[in-house]
C-alpha cells in the first residue's frame, strides 16, 4: 500500500491557512481520501479560527511526554501539536492535511514517508490588512507576527506554493488543485533503455493512476519527489509491460532524477510556458525585447517547450534579428551563464568565425599576449566538421581538458591558456539550442554574435578581438557582409560593456601549411621558433591580431608600438618560452608528430594554382584520420598563386594507418581541391 501524503500547510499569519483549509475540507472532506488533522493548541477553544483541541500548558506537556504528537512547536506564545495518530491514516494510504509551522519542516521530513509542504503566500500589505480585519490579535501582536522569520525549507523538501492573493474562492480552488496534483503518484521504475539526452517517461497504457493517453502529445510532464524533479516527454507502454501504478524512466534521466526504484513520484503536467505569446510573435516575424527573450529562453532552458516549438522559434530568430534583438539576446544568454571573475584590468580573448582550414592563430597569439603580460584565458573548441579545432591541435602538446580551477591555475602561472571549452562554459541553453540548430544547419551569423559574445562575457573577458574570414566557401561570403557583421559585433560588444575589435580577413584559402592537429601544431612551433619554413601568412595574421590586443594595454598605447612589441616578443623567442610555460602548466605530453605514412598529391599538369577548396582539402585530411588521429592530415606544398610543374607536389597526405592513407589518396585522386589554371594565366597574371 503506497502510504498517504502528509500535507503540511504553512505560511505567515494572515496568509489564509485556516481559510483555505476550511475551503478544502468542504471540497475534499467527504471523499475519504483526505483526513484533516485536528491540532492540539494551548489556545482557548473560543479564540476563533480553526476548531482545535484546546488544552492548558500542563496537559500539552504531558501529551508531548506521552508521545501523543507527530510534531510539535511553539509560536506566538502558544504550543501546537499535530496528533501522532495521523501516521495511522498515512499508513492506510489516506492523505493527511495539517496546519503547520515553517520552522519544523526539517524535523517532520524525517518522520513521515511522504511530506509535501504547501506554502500559502500573500503580499505583505495584504497580510497586515487581513490580520487587522480578523480582529483576533492586538496591533502589537500583529506586528510581532508579521515580523516573524523562519529558516529556509530543507533542499529535500517538496514545496508547493499557493498564492492566496485573490478571493478566498480562488485561493481555495488553487489550494485544492495543488493538493490533488500532488496525489497523482506513481512508483518509479528504471527502464532498460537508453535515450541519450532525450528524457523519456513511459506510462503504462493501463495505468491505475492516470489516463495515460491524456499525457501523450508535444507537452511534457514533471516527475518529482523529495525535492528532486525531472522533465520528460511521454511514451505509452502496452498493458502488461509495466506495473499499472508505475512510471518508467530511461536510464540517463532515471540517474538524473537520482531516486531509488519504488519511490512514489508525483506526476504533474509541465506548466504551460508563460512566454508562449512572445515565442509565437517571433515565429510570426515580430521583434522581441530583452524581457521577452529572457522569458522565452528561460522557458526553453526549463524544458517547458516541445522541441518543435523551440525549433520554430530558432528558425524565426535565425532568419530575423535586428541589432537591438542581437544585443538583447546576448545579454539574456550571458545571464544564463555563470560569469568567471578575474582580478585583472584587461582579460583578453579572441574568437574566429572559423571555416578556414589551418589558420591556427590562437596557439601563437596566446603565447605572444601572455609573454607581453596580459591575461588571456583562451578556451577553444574541438573540430566539429573541420580537420582540427584549436583544442585538437593544442592537445598534441598538452592536456586541454581543464576545469575552471585548472584554468585559473594555468593563467596564474603562465598568464594564458589554450583549454578545451567543452568542460568550461557549459550551458544547458547551448545544449538545447545546438541539439536543434546543428541538425537543421541553423546558426546565422547574426545569431552567433549573441552566442559568441555572451560566452566571452561569461568567461570574464573584457577585451575581445574577432577574426571574420570571408570568402566564397567561408561562413561569411563577402567583405561587405564581414564589415557589416564586424560593426554588429562591436556594437553588441559595447552594449555588453566589452571592448571588441572585429576584423574581416581573407578567407578564400587555407592559412598556414598544416591541416590536421599535429601538422597545424608544427606550423605553430615553426612560427614561434622563427623557422625559415614557417608559413608567412600565418605569421602575419598572428602579428596583426596580437598587435591589436597589445594595443589595448595603456602602457603600450599606439597600434604601431603594439605591433612592434608583438614582433619583438615573437622574434626574441619570448613567445616560444611563454608557450612552454603554458604547456607545462596545462600538463605537457609527448608531442604528437605528423603521421609517418605519406602520399604525395601532384599537379596533373603545369600551370598556376588559382584556387584551393578548403572544404575538399579538409575532407581529405579527415578521411586520412584527422582529427581523432591527431597525426593525420595534409601538408600543403603549393599555395594559391604558385606556378606548378606537371608532377610537382601540391600537398602531402599524412596518416598513421595504411587504409586511411589509401582512402584519402583515392579521394584526392577524385578531387584534390586544387584548381590549376593554364600556365598562360601566370603571364596574364
Ligand atoms: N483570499 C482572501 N481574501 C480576503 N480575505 C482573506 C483571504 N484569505 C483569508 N482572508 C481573511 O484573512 C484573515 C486571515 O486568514 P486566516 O485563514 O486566519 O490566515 P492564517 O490562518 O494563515 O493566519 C481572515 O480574516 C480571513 O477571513
Ligand atoms: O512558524 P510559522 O510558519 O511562522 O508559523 C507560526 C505559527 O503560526 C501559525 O499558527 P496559527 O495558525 O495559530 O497562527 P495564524 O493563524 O495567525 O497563522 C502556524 O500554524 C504556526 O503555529
Amino acid at each position: 500500500m503506497t502510504p498517504g501524503v502528509l500535507f503540511f500547510v504553512v505560511g505567515p499569519s494572515g496568509s489564509g491557512k485556516d481559510t483555505l483549509l476550511d475551503g478544502a475540507r468542504a471540497a475534499l472532506g467527504g471523499t475519504g481520501r483526505f483526513a484533516f488533522a485536528r491540532r492540539v493548541i494551548t489556545r482557548p477553544a473560543d479564540a476563533g479560527g480553526e476548531a482545535h483541541e484546546a488544552v492548558d500548558a500542563a496537559t500539552f506537556a504531558r501529551m508531548k511526554a506521552d508521545g501523543a504528537f507527530l510534531i510539535d512547536w511553539e509560536a506566538h506564545g502558544l504550543a501546537y501539536g499535530v496528533p501522532a495518530r495521523c501516521l495511522d491514516d498515512l499508513a492506510r494510504g489516506r492523505h493527511v492535511i495539517a496546519n503547520g509551522s515553517r520552522a519544523v519542516v526539517a524535523d517532520l521530513l524525517a518522520r513521515v514517508p511522504d511530506l509535501v509542504v504547501v506554502e500559502i503566500t500573500a503580499p505583505p500589505e495584504l497580510l497586515a490588512r487581513r490580520l487587522a480585519g480578523r480582529g483576533r490579535e492586538t496591533a502589537d501582536v500583529i506586528r510581532a507576527r508579521l515580523a516573524r522569520t523562519t529558516p529556509p525549507f530543507p533542499e529535500a523538501a517538496t514545496v508547493v506554493r499557493v498564492a492566496n492573493d485573490s478571493t478566498p474562492q480562488a485561493g481555495t480552488e488553487r489550494f485544492v488543485a495543488a493538493l490533488e496534483a500532488q496525489t497523482v503518484r506513481l512508483t518509479l521504475t528504471r527502464l532498460p533503455l537508453a535515450a541519450g539526452q532525450r528524457a523519456l517517461a513511459v506510462l503504462p497504457r493501463d495505468s491505475s493512476v492516470v489516463r495515460a493517453e491524456d499525457y501523450l502529445g508535444p507537452g511534457r510532464i514533471d516527475l518529482a519527489a523529495r525535492g528532486r524533479s525531472i522533465r520528460a516527454e511521454v511514451a505509452l507502454a502496452d498493458p502488461g509491460t509495466l506495473a499499472p501504478d508505475s512510471v518508467g524512466l530511461t536510464g540517463e534521466v532515471f540517474e538524473r532524477l537520482g531516486l531509488p526504484e519504488g519511490t512514489p513520484v508525483v506526476l504533474t503536467r509541465t506548466p504551460t510556458p508563460a512566454s508562449r505569446a512572445a515565442l509565437r510573435a517571433k515565429i510570426r516575424g515580430g521583434t522581441l525585447d530583452e524581457a521577452d527573450y529572457a522569458r522565452v529562453v528561460g522557458d526553453i532552458v526549463e524544458g517547458r517547450y516541445p522541441d518543435s516549438e523551440v525549433a520554430g522559434f530558432l528558425v524565426a530568430a535565425d532568419r530575423g534579428l535586428d541589432d537591438d534583438e542581437v544585443l538583447a539576446l546576448a545579454r539574456v544568454r550571458a545571464s544564463f551563464a555563470l560569469r568567471i571573475r578575474w582580478d585583472e584590468p584587461i582579460v583578453a580573448d579572441k574568437h574566429s568565425m572559423g571555416g578556414i582550414p589551418g589558420s591556427r592563430v590562437t596557439m601563437v597569439l596566446v603565447p605572444i599576449v601572455a609573454a607581453h603580460g596580459l591575461a588571456i584565458p583562451k578556451t577553444s573548441s574541438r573540430a566539429i566538421t573541420s580537420a582540427a579545432g584549436t583544442a585538437d591541435a593544442m592537445e598534441t602538446l598538452a592536456r586541454v581538458d581543464l576545469d575552471a580551477d585548472d584554468v585559473r591555475r594555468v593563467v596564474a602561472q603562465a598568464r594564458g591558456c589554450v583549454a578545451w571549452n567543452g568542460r568550461l562554459n557549459h550551458s544547458t541553453l547551448d545544449d538545447v539550442m545546438n541539439a536543434i540548430t546543428r541538425p537543421l544547419g541553423l546558426e546565422s551569423t547574426r545569431w552567433s554574435v549573441a552566442s559568441i559574445l555572451s560566452k566571452k562575457l561569461a568567461a570574464g573577458a573584457t577585451h575581445v578581438v574577432l577574426d571574420l574570414p570571408y570568402g566564397p566557401r567561408a561562413r561569411i561570403k563577402s567583405l561587405a557582409e564581414a564589415t557589416t557583421l564586424a560593426q554588429l559585433f562591436e556594437r553588441v560588444g559595447a552594449g555588453l560593456g566589452l571592448s571588441v575589435e572585429a576584423v574581416p580577413t581573407d578567407g578564400t584559402a587555407p592559412i598556414g601549411r598544416g591541416i590536421g592537429p599535429a601538422l597545424e601544431a608544427r606550423d605553430v612551433i615553426r612560427v614561434l621558433e622563427n623557422d625559415t619554413a614557417a608559413p608567412a601568412d600565418l605569421r602575419e595574421k598572428v602579428l596583426h591580431f596580437a598587435g591589436r590586443i597589445i594595443a589595448w594595454d595603456p602602457a603600450v598605447g599606439s597600434r604601431e608600438a603594439a605591433r612592434r612589441r608583438a614582433e619583438d616578443l615573437l622574434g626574441s623567442g619570448a613567445a616560444r618560452e611563454a608557450l612552454d610555460r603554458i604547456v607545462a602548466a596545462q600538463g605537457a605530453r609527448e608531442p604528437i608528430r605528423p603521421g609517418r605514412l605519406t602520399h604525395t598529391v601532384v599537379a596533373p599538369h603545369a600551370g598556376v594554382v588559382t584556387d584551393i577548396d578548403g572544404f575538399a582539402v579538409a575532407g581529405i585530411a579527415r578521411v586520412a584520420g584527422a582529427p581523432l588521429d591527431k597525426s593525420a592530415g595534409i601538408d600543403l606544398r603549393a599555395r594559391v598563386g604558385d606556378p606548378v610543374g606537371k608532377g610537382e607536389a601540391l600537398f602531402v597526405i599524412h596518416a598513421s594507418a595504411a587504409t586511411d592513407l589509401e582512402a584519402a589518396a583515392q579521394l584526392a585522386a577524385t578531387f584534390s581541391g586544387f584548381t590549376i589554371g593554364e600556365a598562360k594565366a601566370a603571364s596574364a597574371g
